[in-house]
């Protein structure tokens, strides 16, 4: 079967775009029937001393207007990387892992989304970002060129510093898994990129291919690192660790689409996540294709954790990876289900 046609027409949503009549939002609590495993609760000791490290960071590097501090509050990225990483070894770890996530938001609202990103150009910045963690070897006078030039803007200087930190804890090999995924990223925000000029409507599995680049991934990349130990590059690249990372990755990822439907739906209708594809691939209205959406996700939920399970019973190692893969996806989905200051659920039920 052909590719569906690019579509002339613009994309528009098969339900009516208004969230009074249609999808009229409710504050927090979990979306019904999602199957999601209870996330270890948040010491608010360390949140907040997390937040404090991150805005003193952001601060010192001006990462953005003073303006946005309301928003970076409200994204309460301390609850998040602390319900992220329950075993993290210690606050300066976990501290890096919100530096990371950070960064990672800042390139994406800057560069990709609403605070100044476009789909035009984004192939320029983001191989610039990408530079900015993945360094550039040339000549002594370019080189020095380089290093000036990532710290021309607060996107490139967040993933640059960021990055620096990481890697003085991580290994060699972990840091270089973490370039991979961020680099995975990129490339899926240039497909969302490329769909949104084009007005394209994927099939509902090339939406999912696209969301299994322009993911989750790279916040899950560094869970053994944030937790002291490594898994080795020789098992960690083994094909079946890969599919129950992909699968984690996926799930959570999906998780992000569901909490952010209503909020995507009221900036712009035409913004693509998974209950919109359904819902335009399979003629249904929107509730019937969240449903769906949710049903999805629960089938590579309940596939990570199978096999998930029957990896770990072979290697202790292999058992602390899967479980740290399974406390980001938990701790994940506890922040997105509280975070009313970003998420608002569909009143479908
Ligand atoms: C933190 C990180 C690695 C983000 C990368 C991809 C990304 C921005 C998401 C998975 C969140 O998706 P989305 O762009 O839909 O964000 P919100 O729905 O606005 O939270
Ligand atoms: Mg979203």
């Amino acid at each position: 079967m052909s590719a569906p046609p690019v579509s002339a027409a613009p994309f528009t949503p098969p339900g009516p775009p208004d969230l009074a009549g249609s999808v009229r939002a409710r504050r927090g609590g979990a979306v019904p029937g999602l199957h999601h495993r209870p996330a270890v609760p948040a010491d608010p000791a360390k949140v907040e001393e997390v937040d404090r490290r991150l805005e003193a960071w952001a601060r010192g590097l001006d990462l953005f207007p003073d303006a946005w501090f309301a928003d970076f509050a409200g994204f309460q990225f301390g609850r998040a990387v602390v319900l992220q990483h329950p075993g993290a070894v210690d606050l300066e770890r976990l501290t890096t892992a919100g530096k990371l996530l950070l960064a990672e938001n800042v390139v994406d609202d800057c560069y990709c989304e609403d605070r100044g990103g476009s789909p035009r150009g984004l192939g320029g910045r983001l191989i610039m970002a990408q530079s900015a963690i993945d360094p550039f070897h040339g000549t002594p006078e370019t080189e020095a060129q380089w290093r000036d030039g990532m710290q021309t803007d607060g996107p490139r200087r967040s993933y640059h510093w960021a990055l620096q930190e990481y890697a003085a804890f991580a290994t060699p090999s972990q840091t270089d898994r973490f370039l991979h995924d961020i680099a995975r990223l990129h490339l899926g925000y240039l497909a969302e990129a490329a769909w949104a000029e084009t007005r394209y409507v994927p099939r509902v599995w090339e939406y999912l291919v696209m969301r299994q680049f322009n993911n989750f991934r790279p916040c899950l990349s560094i869970v053994d690192a944030v937790d002291g130990y490594e898994l080795p590059e020789a098992v960690y690249a083994r094909p079946e660790i890969q599919r129950i990372t992909a699968l984690a990755c996926n799930a959570t990822t999906i998780v992000n689409d569901l909490y952010s439907f209503t909020k995507e739906l009221a900036n712009d209708p035409t913004h693509l996540n998974l209950p919109q594809v359904v819902a335009a691939n399979d003629r249904r209205g929107l509730k019937a294709a969240y449903l769906r959406s949710v049903d999805i996700h629960n089938e590579i939920m309940t596939a990570f954790e199978e096999e998930a399970a029957a990896l770990s019973a072979g290697s202790p190692l292999v058992e602390r990876y899967a479980e740290g893969l399974a406390s980001w996806v938990s701790g994940n989905h506890e922040w997105h289900a509280t975070n009313t200051h970003r998420y608002h659920l569909p009143n479908y039920w």
